[in-house]
């Protein structure tokens, strides 16, 4: 299963933006995560589809819209007409899940569904084969730069055991806190798809440093628990 590391710009310097993509590439980073929040899901505001626009103009990553904002279904042709590779709502935004997601898969979209700390991952029992993607909050969704919340390695566990069971192919992936403390921790429960902003944004050679988060993962997935598993499918 390949290990994927998106790096967040929520926290960088748009201004800079071009440079810190340029980075990026040369760092071999996998896809950019775009933090877009409405402040209502969240108390907090971000950037829309414009500015997706302008970022697809200048790089080929492959762009991972996490929406944070409510009646997400609002924006789906509009972030797929800027350029948007998949898009991932949270649960708890949206009142018919199933709906929403296959709307996502209409529009000739990745679909993925976010979980907050507090949603437990039965929401996802009916939904499972129809995601690309799930993302487990490692934080509570808003601001970049917040803790980790070690809790939450269980539920990655556990996510990771369903999806095996389930044979689903969906990247796992995990946001919010991720640093070179935990990076190992969150790829041995489960985790194949690292999402990694405020701590790669910090480090002085982010390209160096996108090397060592990939050889990290790597070996942490090769000694998990869950590599056996995937292997002995034959994936
Ligand atoms: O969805 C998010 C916050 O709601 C961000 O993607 C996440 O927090 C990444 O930033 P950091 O690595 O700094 O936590
Ligand atoms: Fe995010």
């Amino acid at each position: 299963m390949p290990i994927k590391i998106a790096p967040s710009i929520l926290s960088a310097d748009f201004c800079d933006l071009p440079n810190l993509i340029g980075l990026l590439e040369k760092g071999k980073a996998d896809d950019l995560h775009l933090d877009i929040m409405d402040g209502h899901f969240v108390p907090n505001i971000t950037f829309g589809p414009p500015v997706v626009r302008s970022i697809r103009k200048i790089t080929k990553f492959p762009l991972d819209a996490h929406l944070m904002v409510e009646n997400p279904e609002f924006f789906f042709d509009d972030f797929a007409a800027a350029g948007a590779r998949s898009i991932t709502v949270h649960a708890e935004a949206c009142r018919h899940l199933h709906r929403v997601v296959q709307t996502i898969k209409k529009t000739g979209l990745r679909a993925g569904v976010a979980l907050n700390p507090a949603t437990p991952l039965q929401v996802l029992d009916f939904l499972l084969a129809d995601l690309d993607l799930v993302l487990v909050m490692t934080v509570n969704p808003g601001w970049g730069g917040q803790e980790f919340i070690s809790g939450m390695l269980h539920k990655i566990r556990e996510l990771r055991e369903m999806l095996i069971r389930s044979g689903s192919q969906a990247d796992l992936q995990v946001d919010g806190g991720i640093n070179r403390d935990n990076v190992k921790a969150v790829v041995e429960a489960g985790a194949n798809h690292l999402v990694i902003g405020s701590a790669l944004l910090r480090e002085e050679n982010p390209v160096a440093a996108l090397h060592e988060y990939r050889l990290a993962a790597k070996a942490a997935y090769i000694d998990s628990w869950w590599h056996d598993r995937i292997s002995s499918k034959g994936e």
